[in-house]
């Protein structure tokens, strides 16, 4: 299990997070939602330990997550993150056995390669196996990054998988693929914390939704308690009409349009 309690995170005197308090269970899902600058980024640089709280605790399957060393830690907590700079030439399947780079010393196993043909496989990126990584197209180059992040945790279903914005780059097709996969790891005992802007992706594939706003959780619960009319509102400024697919019993959230007069 993920619990985080009561964290709080500021820069010089700009406070991103404020008393933050929430749990993931194994097999769970959980979206998190918010504006652009709400703090979900931030909130996932300090799941990943790129930060550190400046007050509250952070614990992972019972146990701080300060007191884990780093080799531990990159075998049960994988972080798919937005910036994704590469600079250097490398081919698609070297990039994606980097994800091993925890679990071998010197030369990867078989069985490291048969975990990463099977993370390629599910992100279809098989097909670019041999091609340079910075010939692809950004959405190719998204899912070569899932593929790898995926190849890191495969083996272990107590891990935590930490996706930021994992579609951003995606077509339809992906979109739902990779959230499939997120739900699918999860059945498996993964636990996902996911960052999408798109609600109704939350609705279908979340079990949790968590909602921010200026650093705040303000909504925190399944998608039927969460995602109304009013909440939405509040947390993005938009109007909508919230329905229950009859089907999937989930919200189904339908955006009025937005006008805006130039004149
Ligand atoms: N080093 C920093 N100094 C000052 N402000 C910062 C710093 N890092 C982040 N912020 C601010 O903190 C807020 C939260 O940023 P964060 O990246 O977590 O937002 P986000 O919810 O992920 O947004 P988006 O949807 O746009 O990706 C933003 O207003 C951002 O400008």
């Amino acid at each position: 299990m993920l619990r985080v309690e009561k964290i709080n995170f500021g820069v010089k005197d700009r406070k991103l997070l404020k008393d933050i308090t929430f749990q993931v269970r194994k097999g769970e899902v959980l979206a998190v939602l918010g504006a652009n600058g709400a703090g979900k980024s931030t909130l996932m640089g300090l799941l990943c330990g790129e930060k550190k709280p400046d007050s509250g605790q952070i614990y992972f399957n019972g146990k701080p997550l300060s007191d884990y060393d780093a080799v531990t830690l990159s075998k049960c907590r994988a972080l798919l993150s937005q910036q994704q700079q590469m600079t250097l030439s490398f081919k698609v399947e070297e990039i994606v056995l980097m994800g091993r780079y925890p679990h071998y010393k010197n030369n990867p196993s078989t069985e490291d390669y048969r975990v990463v043909g099977e993370t390629m496989e599910l992100c279809g990126v098989t097909a670019f196996a041999d091609r340079d990584f910075l010939s692809l197209s950004g959405g190719e180059q998204q899912r070569v990054h899932l593929a790898r992040v995926l190849a890191q945790i495969w083996d272990n279903p107590d891990a935590l998988l930490l996706l930021d914005e994992p579609i951003s780059a995606l077509d339809l097709h992906y979109q739902q693929k990779v959230l499939a996969i997120a739900r699918a790891l999860a059945r498996k005992g993964f636990m996902v914390v996911l960052i999408v802007h798109d609600v109704n992706f939350a609705a279908m594939y979340a079990d949790r939704i968590l909602m921010l706003k200026h650093g705040r959780k303000l909504f925190h619960g399944t998608p039927v308690e969460v995602l109304a009319q009013k909440e939405i509102y509040t947390i993005f400024s938009v109007e909508s009409n919230v329905i229950m697919n009859p089907r999937t019993l989930k919200p189904y959230v339908q955006l009025e349009e937005m006008e805006i007069d130039l004149e």
